[in-house]
């Protein structure tokens, strides 16, 4: 498997379709450094590559799930060439953001489904990584915070434009202009995670079930569950119902169709293959 100098990827067993990605910073707090950045992209691509991943469980070493971006990040982020006049320079910061940006949206990315271990703080940029994917659990001692608005920051990696749709536009508002820390209780209540766990052992062992559940399942429903619901969330519901017109139109034809109902009816677990 490659090696990372900010994420390690672990196998659960040489038997198991789940994958879990370590955010691994961990003396830094798992904060997001530019290395971290193309890693990151680069892993999830690799994931969504490897037939033999299903599912992949996201999470942080150490005591934190991850401390946002790292300030050497942000400071040098807008360096540039002494030639360059502003709107070169403009122009390139520009770019960085987007470049920035698309590492996170690979989690969307991955047709696999990503589910989110929060424990300890998630700050900032790790708001912007949890709102991407697809399931969010945490501890309950881990502990949020949309913070870029104290830094004089108005955040740029997708938090303003998730957030709303999991947690409600008026949540979303004051958690974004307050940047106030909130509870795994709290983020339980808002629907920004599904559940809430005793401890970092409960919370990884609750999720490592529901992902070997996951994993279990037709590789090609659980992709077009997640494909069709990352699209519907940004299309009216007319342009949705056509999208899985024509999605299923394809996919009804499936072996994994025949072999669920066969399964059914002979009362015993399916098998499929991968994808
Ligand atoms: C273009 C812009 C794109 C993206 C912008 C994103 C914006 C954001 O992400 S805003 C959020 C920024 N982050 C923060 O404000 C959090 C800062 N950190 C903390 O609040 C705390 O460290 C903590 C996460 C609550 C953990 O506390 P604790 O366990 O007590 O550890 P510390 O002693 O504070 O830190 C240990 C060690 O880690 C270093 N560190 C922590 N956070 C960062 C960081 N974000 N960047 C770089 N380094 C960080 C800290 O400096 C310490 O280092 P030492 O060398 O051991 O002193």
């Amino acid at each position: 498997m490659q090696q990372y100098r900010t994420l390690q990827i672990l196998q659960k067993s040489p038997n198991s379709r789940v994958f879990h990605l370590y955010l691994n910073r961990p003396h830094h707090r798992n904060a997001l450094s530019r290395d971290f950045f193309t890693e990151f992209s680069a892993a999830l691509s690799s994931l969504d590559q490897n037939t033999d991943a299903a599912v992949i469980v996201l999470s942080g070493t150490g005591d934190h799930f991850c401390s946002g971006i790292d300030f050497k990040a942000l400071n040098s982020i807008t360096d540039h060439p002494p030639s360059f006049d502003r709107a070169r320079a403009n122009e390139k910061l520009r770019r960085e953001i987007k470049v920035l940006q698309d590492a996170i949206t690979a989690i969307e990315r991955c047709r696999k489904p990503v589910i989110a271990c929060v424990h300890g703080g998630c700050i900032g940029g790790g708001v912007d990584i949890v709102t991407a994917c697809d399931i969010r659990y945490c501890t309950q001692d881990a502990f949020f915070s949309v913070k870029e608005v104290d830094l004089g920051i108005t955040a740029d990696l997708g938090t303003l434009q998730r957030l709303p749709g999991i947690v409600g536009y008026g949540n979303a508002m004051e958690l974004a202009l307050t940047g106030r820390r909130f509870s795994g209780q709290e983020a339980k209540e808002l629907g920004l995670v599904s559940r809430v766990f005793a401890s970092k052992e409960s919370l990884d062992e609750g999720a490592r079930l529901v992902a070997e559940e996951i994993a279990a399942k037709s590789p090609l429903a659980v992709t077009g569950t997640k494909a069709v619901l990352l699209r519907s969330r940004d299309m009216n519901l007319e342009q949705g119902l056509d999208y899985i017109a024509t999605w299923n139109s394809a996919m009804l034809v499936s072996d994994d169709l025949t072999e669920a109902i066969k399964a059914q009816i002979q009362k015993r677990n399916p098998t499929f293959s991968k994808l």
